[in-house]
């Protein structure tokens, strides 16, 4: 927790925190609760949680749904209604341009951003070299399908959908069809089952997506009061991180569901009164075809003093990537949904 602000001047209002109702969502708006219970003891704080389309959508491929914003749309509808004041959300779900009248109020201290296998409950594999030829590995995600195909082409990926009890509960069933599955770790180290966990997935294998790890708070942008409550929350250095991460998919014109890969990380920081003055900042991007076959990867390095510097980078980044081929392997994803689409 960084400063502590003299809470005494902000009005006796309810601040209420919303989210999706997932078991995993449900417990990163209790995170987001308690600390502001700690950081604030005379103030008062509820939660509400809701159903989104993304939860209820499980039939359409994430691919084709493109980069909507499913997991964030109903929540900012509550949001700029009043109904509710805080949005608590997993960074990498929310899109990289926000409703007008929203904003990004705070950003907290990531967890471990890797991704990770979790193998069916019973079978005695923990890595993806270990799975015997043809074993059905379970994620939904482009990104991951994309950088592993190549270099495990005798595996199968499948798509799985729901949240991540619903996902773990497909993998273990015995009739299932899935040996392991992909998942992010931090969702499931959240959750209480890190243990499940058999192997990290990390670059240069599998680079994570962007802002994956972080949870977001998103406030009304006239909202001083929550604005103010939200800087208590924010972990600056994942904060610029997850900056420079979302710059580049803005920049790349990507959602979700692109086949973007990230891993950043910051060096020589520099801090005064407790406030992330100066940083080298290392992110490296990348954008795989859907098929595996062309993979672009850059790395940039840059000395950075504020947010704008950092979104710079991330923008420079993208650039540096669409000119060495990214261009192309977007525009045909693009190409290739509006056919989809209209079909
Ligand atoms: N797209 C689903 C999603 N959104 C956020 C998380 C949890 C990971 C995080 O905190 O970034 C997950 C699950 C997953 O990718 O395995």
């Amino acid at each position: 927790m960084s400063s502590i602000s003299n809470d005494s001047n902000l009005s006796q209002r309810t601040f209420v925190l919303a989210s999706r109702a997932s078991k995993l969502a449900q417990i990163q708006t209790n995170i987001v609760r308690d600390s502001l219970d700690g950081a604030f003891p005379s103030l008062s704080f509820g939660t509400s949680f809701m159903t989104t389309e993304g939860d209820k959508n499980q039939s359409q491929a994430l691919y084709l749904l493109g980069g909507k914003a499913l997991w964030t749309k109903e929540l900012e509808v509550a949001l700029k209604e009043n109904v509710v004041d805080m949005l608590v959300h997993s960074l990498k779900d929310v899109p990289t341009t926000l409703p007008d009248g929203c904003e990004i109020g705070a950003i907290l201290e990531r967890e471990d951003p890797v991704d990770s296998l979790v193998v069916k409950q019973g079978l005695p594999y923990k890595t993806l070299e270990e799975l015997p030829e043809g074993s059905a590995v379970g994620t939904s995600s482009v990104r991951r399908v994309a950088q592993l195909r190549k270099s495990f082409p005798n595996l199968v990926f499948l798509d799985v959908r729901g949240n991540l009890n619903t996902r773990l509960a497909k993998l273990d069933d015995p009739n299932g069809p899935y040996t392991a599955l992909i998942l992010a770790k931090s969702g499931l180290v959240r959750l209480g089952m890190g243990d499940r966990v058999t192997a990290d997935l990390s670059p240069p294998i599998l680079f994570h997506a962007v802002s994956q790890g972080a949870l977001a708070v998103e406030i009304r942008a006239d909202d001083q009061e929550a604005r103010e409550l939200c800087k208590s929350l924010t972990h600056q250095e994942t904060q610029w991180m997850c900056l420079a991460e979302r710059a580049l998919l803005r920049e790349l014109e990507g959602g979700c569901s692109v086949p973007v890969g990230v891993s950043t990380s910051l060096s020589q920081i520099d801090k005064s009164g407790g406030q992330l003055t100066s940083a080298t900042l290392t992110i490296t991007g990348c954008v795989t075809s859907i098929d595996g076959s062309v993979h672009i990867q850059d790395t940039l390095t840059q000395d950075v003093q504020n947010i704008q510097g950092v979104e710079e980078l991330g923008k420079n980044l993208a650039m540096t990537l669409m000119s060495n081929g990214a261009k192309a392997i977007l525009d045909d994803i693009t190409q290739d949904r509006r056919k989809r689409a209209s079909e």
